[in-house]
C-alpha cells in the first residue's frame, strides 16, 4: 500500500516536471520567433512526409496544410504529435488565401508527377497555372513569404512564379527558390557510398537546374576530395542526373520520389527558418533569378538571411569539363525560363 503510494507520489511529481518542463517551452517558444510554414499540396507523395518532418521542426510552430484533396484527416491525425506545432487544414481554391495569409515560408508541392517515359518539361501545362495561382496570392497575402517551389518542372515554373508575382506588384528575386536540394541529397549520398564515408560528411555544390544535364555537380569541390578517376566521376554525375528517372521507373507508374524529396524539402526550410532567425547555416544551393551566368535563373550555393538571399556565393571554381557541363545547362535553362515567361504573356 505505502509502496504504491510512493509509486503514485512518484509518477506525479515526474508529470508535474514534464508540464513545468513543457509549459517553459511553450512559453520561450512563443516568446522567440518561430514561423508559420504553409505546405500547398499538403495532402500529395511529398506533402504529407513533408509535413511530417516540419511537425518535428521546434522552429515551426504553425503548419498550413492546404490541397484540393481533404487535408482534415491527415492534418488530425499530425495534430496528435506532441510538438508544439499547430496544425492548420485548409481545403479547395477557396481557401487557399486562408492557408497563405501570416505564413513565413511557403512550400508549394501542388501538381502532377511524371510517369514512366515522360520528361518533367510534359508537366509543364498542368502545373505552369497552378504554380501561377498560388505564386499570385503569395505575392498578394504574404509579400514577404519565403517561397520554395519543388513542383515540376522547376527550371521552367519558377520563371512563371516569378511572372506572376511581377504581374501581381509583388515580386522579390531574393524571396523566391526553386527547391533542387533533392539534387545534392543524392550527391551526398552516391559519393558518400563510393567513398564508404557518411553522406552528412560531404560537401558538394551542384549547380544549374533540375532536369538531366542542367544538373552539374562540381566533383572538382567534393569536400573531402573526391576519390576516384574521371570514369567514375561521369558515371556518379550520370546517376545524380538520372536519380528522380531511377525513382520513377522503380515506382512503376505510380509517382516520382516523395521521401527523399520531403527529407530534402524539410532540410532545405530548415535552411531558410535559420536565416530568418540569423542563425548560421551552411550554405545551400537552389534555383534562383541569377547573373552567375546567362541564364535568368540559375542555382548555385546560397546563404540565407532574415529577407531570404543573404548572399549567392556564385559558382564556384571549376575545371574545363565542368565548365563545359555548365554551358550545356545554361543553353537548357535560357530555354525553360523563356518558356515559363511566355507562358504568362497569355
Ligand atoms: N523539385 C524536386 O526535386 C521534385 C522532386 C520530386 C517531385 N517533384 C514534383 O513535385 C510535385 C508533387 O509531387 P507528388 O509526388 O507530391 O505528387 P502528388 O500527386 O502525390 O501530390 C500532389 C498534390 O497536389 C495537389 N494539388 C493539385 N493541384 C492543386 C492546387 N491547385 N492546389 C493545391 N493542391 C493541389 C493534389 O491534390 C495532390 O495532393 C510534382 O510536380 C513532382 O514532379 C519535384
Ligand atoms: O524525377 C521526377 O520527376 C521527380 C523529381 O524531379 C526527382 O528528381 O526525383
Amino acid at each position: 500500500m505505502f509502496k504504491n503510494q510512493l509509486k503514485l507520489t512518484n509518477f506525479s511529481k515526474t508529470r508535474l516536471c514534464w508540464q513545468l518542463y513543457q509549459a517553459s517551452t511553450s512559453q520561450r517558444l512563443t516568446q522567440t520567433r518561430q514561423f508559420r510554414v504553409a505546405v500547398v499540396g499538403a495532402a500529395g507523395g511529398i506533402g504529407q512526409p513533408l509535413a511530417l518532418l516540419l511537425m518535428t521542426n521546434k522552429l515551426v510552430t504553425e503548419l498550413a496544410l492546404h490541397d484540393t484533396e481533404t487535408t482534415q484527416g491527415f492534418g488530425k491525425d499530425l495534430s496528435h504529435i506532441s510538438t508544439v506545432c499547430k496544425v492548420k487544414p485548409y481545403f479547395g481554391e477557396t481557401e487557399l488565401k486562408k492557408a497563405i495569409d501570416g505564413s513565413h515560408i511557403v512550400m508549394i508541392t501542388a501538381g502532377m508527377p511524371r510517369k514512366p517515359g515522360q520528361t518533367r518539361d510534359f508537366l509543364f501545362d498542368t502545373n505552369a497555372p497552378i504554380v501561377a495561382r498560388v505564386a499570385c496570392l503569395v505575392a498578394k497575402r504574404a509579400p514577404k513569404a519565403l517561397v520554395g517551389i519543388i513542383t515540376n518542372p522547376v527550371n521552367a515554373v519558377v520563371a512563371v512564379a516569378a511572372e506572376a508575382m511581377k504581374k501581381a506588384g509583388c515580386y522579390d528575386p531574393n524571396r523566391l527558390f526553386g527547391v533542387t536540394t533533392l539534387d545534392v541529397v543524392r550527391a551526398e549520398k552516391f559519393i558518400g557510398e563510393h567513398m564508404n564515408i557518411h553522406p552528412y560528411d560531404v560537401r558538394i555544390p551542384v549547380v544549374g537546374g533540375h532536369a538531366g544535364t542542367t544538373i552539374v555537380p562540381i566533383f572538382s569541390q567534393c569536400q573531402p576530395p573526391f576519390e576516384g578517376d574521371e570514369k567514375c566521376i561521369a558515371a556518379i554525375v550520370k546517376r545524380i542526373q538520372t536519380g528522380g528517372d531511377e525513382v520513377v521507373k522503380a515506382k512503376a507508374g505510380k509517382g516520382s520520389a516523395t521521401l527523399s524529396m520531403a527529407y530534402a524539402a524539410a532540410r532545405f526550410t530548415n535552411a531558410l527558418m535559420r536565416g530568418l532567425k540569423g542563425k548560421a547555416c551552411a550554405p545551400e544551393c537552389a534555383y534562383v533569378q541569377s547573373d552567375a551566368t546567362d541564364a535568368p535563373f540559375f542555382s548555385t550555393p546560397l546563404s540565407f538571411g532574415k529577407d531570404g538571399i543573404k548572399k549567392n556565393h556564385g559558382l564556384p571554381e571549376m575545371n574545363e569539363s565542368e565548365k563545359k557541363q555548365v554551358k550545356v545547362a545554361v543553353d537548357a535553362l535560357k530555354k525553360s525560363a523563356a518558356k515559363g515567361v511566355e507562358f504568362m504573356k497569355k
